[in-house]
């Protein structure tokens, strides 16, 4: 296996999210779930041998920093053991974290391992909407902290100002690409980033507005042994792997064909665009609500609404259905304030992971999940190993295939913010469209 880039990313849809655009510039990726132990990389040398890059998928966003060190870091060591060229540390487009980390804390472990004394920061993704400029993040136009942001259950983004936010995660330099400099070329930007090092400045927040400086950006960083950001960055870097003669011009993202079985949405997002999806899916096919103070409550609830999906599928079967917690900041609110911010979080995490689990064994092959945490719990309780990525629905969400007892499934990881209102019907219309 020639490896070229080797990811961590530092949730499961982000790393689908990266996978997905590294697939469709042209680089044979597989999503690992998870720290690939020895045993994974013995058994599936094989099926490892014809990929440009691997994306190890950590769920590493919002647990405490040493937990994310270390993870990230044992994922470093396993991609380094491969020969890559560059390491990408992925997180996300809209830079979730707190001051205590994990962007900062976890970019510097990875930076001390690999003796880099600078790396980029590049979170932007244009084709969603994300931009940076004079290193404020904006989704669409508002400001991070007036995106609906400013209301994450876990970790809610108050402050814009990128440089501010990763001077309170690292007792490092930040400094400043901005856009004035990119609008000059690589050169000038790489003249740039010299001279940040030279005095001193370790991590570089890089403006963006469009594919065109990601365009830029790319080519003024190939040459870094760490890169980091959202997955914009990873749709410009293939192209100039090609340029060093790292990648062979390949023709086509992976085709698969869709599992057959039952439809279910699983959201344990809150943010706006999902709520927006939420509402859509629910004008036109059934839902089932989840309220984390009642499954707080016992096992009682969970199995009602199990009975419920199974009767549904009794019913109509091949027909969508939607389990959901996802909830306004007035709702959520009160849920924390009850259980507490990380119990909150948790008892809906299990209820959805229990759910896909159990529904799953019962005949539903093709999944949709929104949330970047819901995501991560219910693929860690299938225990997943492998993601082959497929056909895209939306900019950053594609259907992936993996294996699940036996049989295929077909599964959505949608990141909260990402994808159309009505992606949740679409997309299993994309499947459908696939199999005739
Ligand atoms: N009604 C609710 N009250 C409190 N927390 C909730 C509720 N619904 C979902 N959550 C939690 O909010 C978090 C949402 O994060 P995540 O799944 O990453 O979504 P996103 O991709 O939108 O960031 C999860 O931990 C989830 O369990
Ligand atoms: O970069 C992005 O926006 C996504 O890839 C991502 O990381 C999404 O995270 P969640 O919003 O928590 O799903």
């Amino acid at each position: 296996m020639t490896l070229v880039l080797g990811a961590i990313a530092d949730d499961f849809t982000g790393a689908t999210d990266l996978a997905n655009n590294l697939v469709r510039a042209g680089m044979r990726t597989v999503q690992m779930l998870g720290v690939p132990g020895a045993r994974t990389l013995l058994d599936d040398v094989d099926a490892l041998k014809d990929v440009d890059a691997i994306v190890v998928a950590l769920k590493s966003r919002s647990c405490p920093v040493e937990q994310a060190v270390g993870d990230s870091l044992a994922a470093l060591d396993w991609l380094v053991g491969q020969g890559t060229e560059q390491i990408f540390f992925k997180y996300c487009s809209t830079f979730d974290s707190t001051d205590e980390g994990n962007i900062g804390p976890v970019a510097d472990a990875l930076m001390d391992s690999l003796g880099a004394r600078q790396t980029v920061m590049v979170p932007a993704f244009p084709a969603t909407g994300r931009t940076v400029y004079q290193g404020h993040l904006f989704v669409g136009d508002r400001l991070l902290n007036d995106s609906g942001m400013q209301d994450h259950p876990l970790n809610p983004m108050t402050d814009a100002d990128l440089v501010r936010v990763l001077g309170r995660q690292t007792r490092h330099s930040v400094g400043l690409l901005d856009r004035a400099v990119l609008a000059a070329g690589p050169a000038a930007s790489r003249q740039h980033l010299e001279t940040l090092a030279g005095q001193g400045v370790r991590h570089v927040i890089c403006d963006t507005l469009d594919d065109a400086d990601l365009d830029v950006l790319a080519a003024a960083c190939v040459d870094l042994p760490l890169v980091t950001g959202g997955s914009g960055l990873g749709q410009a870097l293939p192209e100039q792997y090609r340029r060093k003669g790292w990648l062979a011009a390949i023709e086509d993202a992976a085709c698969l064909a869709p599992a057959s079985g039952n439809p279910l949405v699983l959201s344990g997002s809150c943010s706006r665009a999902t709520l927006g999806q939420v509402s859509h899916f629910l004008e036109r096919h059934p839902g089932i609500a989840l309220d984390p103070l009642e499954l707080a409550l016992g096992d009682g609830r969970l199995q009602a609404v199990l009975d419920t999906l199974r009767e549904h599928y009794r019913q109509w079967p091949g027909e969508p259905i939607l389990v959901y917690a996802s909830a306004e900041p007035a709702r959520v609110k009160v849920a924390q304030e009850q259980l507490g911010i990380v119990r909150a979080g948790e008892v809906v995490e299990q209820a959805l992971a229990t759910i896909a689990v159990t529904m799953i064994r019962e005949g539903v092959g093709r999944l949709l999940v929104a949330g970047g945490e819901t995501s991560g719990a219910v693929v860690s309780a299938l225990a997943l190993e492998q993601l082959r990525i497929g056909p895209q629905i939306d900019a950053g969400v594609p259907w992936t295939q993996a294996r699940v007892g036996g049989g295929t499934l077909s599964l959505a990881l949608k990141s909260g913010n990402f994808g159309g209102v009505d992606i949740f019907t679409r997309g299993f219309e994309l499947l459908g469209e696939v199999t005739e």
